[in-house]
């Protein structure tokens, strides 16, 4: 069993991640982590911070050499914007007269509405935003992208698995069907300023944001991982969290702003007969093939040996500048929510989260199905399962 867990805040220190099962013998750098993180900083419509926060990564446990050792892999990701909150994010008390010369220490008391804002100050009983926001930022998935780098060289290496991405939706503006990236994609579509993989799109998708920002405004968007190279056989029929889907839909999900997960074509399966919503098989050289692949990889909570299709919706970035009406909670008065400096579309630094988070999970399900404490012996039991697998 795969196991992750980050810790930190957007303004504090550094963030911090562990990944705990993985087997000695991955082959990974902080050169790799790097690629990575730099991947999550791009895209047009991202806010000031990412063109400067340097995302400073130290792999700190479980690797030597270049190698994982079988012990928990931990990661730092340092703040570049430390040094300027160093008071106000102290872990340590701070004098109350020195807080109180601090501009950044004012407490934000206008909660924006779609951010973690209010809930979060109703539910651990503060009268400010920031302890809030400061965990619910975005920023703790550069720690998710560092591990998911991790388990994508695991899976590299013992499946010569692929995970890609691109986006297919910002606002109303939609790739046309069928645009599926292979397996080497990811770097053509990095060059894209929106991840999108049909450059005629991506124009209409870039004018989108321009004019969204001119407004004083903000978007969401849809972005589609892709997995080249997955067997037969990962996840479970047998009992509703074993089920891939709902492991893969969970940990989408569990990105910030996520509001809904599609499998394979998702909702648009839902609205056709039967007879056209499913992936016919038929007989092809004394093997099988799947004429279409509509269901994304995955049928009965299991990978299908096709390729997986995920979709993650993100809803668009709730520090909008032309201010939300809400209350400020100090006086109880009506006002404008707060506004600082924000992304005004997250969507494509969004896709590498979300490889991120199916890489992770991926990894998880190769291990649970077919174990190894170093990547020779999970390779090894890989091979033994294909060589018998049947119908193949
Ligand atoms: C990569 C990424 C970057 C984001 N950047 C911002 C941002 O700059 N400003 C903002 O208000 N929200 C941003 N968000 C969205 C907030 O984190 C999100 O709205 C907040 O956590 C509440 O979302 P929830 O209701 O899904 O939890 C970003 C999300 C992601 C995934
Ligand atoms: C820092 C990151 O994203 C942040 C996510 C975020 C939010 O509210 O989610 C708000 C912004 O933070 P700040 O207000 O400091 O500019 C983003 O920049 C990052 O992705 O590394």
């Amino acid at each position: 069993m795969l196991r992750w867990l980050t810790a930190g805040e957007s303004h504090g220190q550094q963030l911090t991640a562990i990944l705990e099962g993985l087997p000695a013998g991955v082959r990974v750098t902080t050169a790799d982590l790097d690629v990575d993180l730099a991947r999550r900083r791009l895209g047009h419509g991202r806010g000031a911070r990412m063109s400067f926060e340097q995302d400073a990564v130290t792999l700190t446990g479980g690797v030597r050499h270049g190698v994982t050792m079988g012990g928990p892999i931990a990661v730092q990701v340092g703040n570049t914007e430390w040094p300027k909150w160093t008071t106000v994010m102290s872990a340590d008390p701070v004098d109350p007269e020195v807080l109180a010369g601090q501009a950044r220490n004012a407490p934000l008391t206008r909660p924006r509405p779609g951010h973690a804002d209010l809930a979060g100050m109703q539910k651990y009983g503060f009268d400010d935003a920031r302890p809030v926001l400061e965990r619910a930022s975005a920023r703790e998935t550069a720690a998710r992208v560092a591990l998911g780098a991790v388990a994508r060289a695991f899976l590299r290496q013992v499946l010569d698995v692929e995970v890609v991405s691109h986006v297919v939706a910002i606002g109303p503006v939609t790739v046309p069907d069928g645009v599926v990236p292979g397996p080497q994609d990811n770097p053509r579509i990095d060059d894209d300023p929106v991840r999108c993989a049909d450059p005629a799109t991506s124009a209409v998708m870039v004018a989108e944001v321009d004019d969204a920002r001119k407004n004083g405004d903000t978007l969401g968007g849809v972005i589609e991982v892709v997995v080249h190279g997955l067997p037969p056989g990962l996840g479970s029929h047998v009992h509703w969290d074993r089920r891939l889907d709902s492991r893969l839909a969970g940990a989408l999900m569990g990105v910030q702003s996520v509001k809904a997960v599609e499998v394979g074509d998702g909702l648009e399966t839902a609205r056709r007969r039967g007879s056209v919503a499913h992936d016919e098989i038929v007989p092809e050289d004394g093997r099988m093939r799947r004429v279409t692949d509509r269901a994304g990889g995955i049928e009965g909570g299991m990978t299908n040996g096709e390729v997986l299709r995920v979709r993650a919706a993100m809803k668009p970035i709730s520090t909008v500048p032309r201010a939300l009406a809400t209350v400020d909670v100090a006086t109880g008065d009506a006002a404008v929510a707060i506004n600082q400096r924000s992304d005004a579309i997250a969507v494509p630094r969004g896709a590498v989260v979300m490889e991120a988070m199916v890489a992770l999970v991926l990894a998880d399900a190769v291990l649970e199905k077919f174990g190894g404490d170093s990547v020779t012996e999970t390779r090894r039991n890989v091979q033994t399962y294909l060589d018998a697998l049947p119908f193949r």
